[in-house]
């Protein structure tokens, strides 16, 4: 499978660092106020396992599935709900967990249908973030990574459902394509 990459951009130890900044700075940000984790699926999986882990306490978790529709492409902006939230959201804190904001709209849109449901805060971490790529601007208050305007696969993120196991980001070798 590591045979498929042609780049490694991220390693596994580089994210694992990243992500215990990040849960420190969100921990103290909340400053002992509790806050729900909610996930997007299926991607960003892993961010939440690792993230939820290096966190100093606990925090309850949620996730919500969606999927874009329309003109079939991907991240079109338009969005549909797979899986709801289980939770009531009114008067909480909401963070948002994902592995990638590429065009930006998947995300506008679930912050924006989770603003609606007026809770106290939304927030958003995002593992990945290419700022080349951006359609909509998102505020996004915790960043693991700013990575160049290419296709990424591994930790959570697939081509064809594959390599979301692999423990690094990288770049696929052009063979896998054709
Ligand atoms: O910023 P955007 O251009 O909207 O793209 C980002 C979205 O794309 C990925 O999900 P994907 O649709 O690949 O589904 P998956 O998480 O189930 O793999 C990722 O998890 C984000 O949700
Ligand atoms: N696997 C994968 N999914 C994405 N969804 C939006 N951008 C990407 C990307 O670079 N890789």
């Amino acid at each position: 499978m590591g045979a498929d990459l042609e780049r490694v951009l991220i390693t596994e130890e580089e994210i694992q660092a990243r992500l215990a900044e990040l849960a420190r700075e969100i921990w103290d940000h909340y400053a002992g106020e509790e806050f729900l984790l909610v996930g997007v699926l299926k991607g960003a999986v892993l961010v939440m396992a690792d993230l939820m882990r290096a966190l100093p306490g606990s925090a309850p978790m949620d996730w919500m599935a969606v999927s874009s529709y329309g003109s079939g492409t991907k991240s079109s902006g338009v969005v549909r709900i797979l899986k709801d939230l289980d939770t009531d959201i009114t008067g909480r804190h909401v963070l948002i967990v994902e592995d990638i904001i590429d065009s930006g709209l998947t995300l506008s849109w679930i912050r924006a249908n989770l603003e609606s449901r007026q809770p106290k805060s939304v927030e958003i971490c995002t593992l990945l973030r290419k700022p080349e790529a951006a359609k909509v601007e998102i505020d996004c208050k915790w960043v693991g990574f700013d990575i160049p305007n290419d296709f990424v696969v591994g930790y959570g993120l697939d081509y064809a459902e594959k390599y979301r196991n692999l423990r690094v980001v990288g770049t696929l070798a052009p063979h896998v394509y054709s």
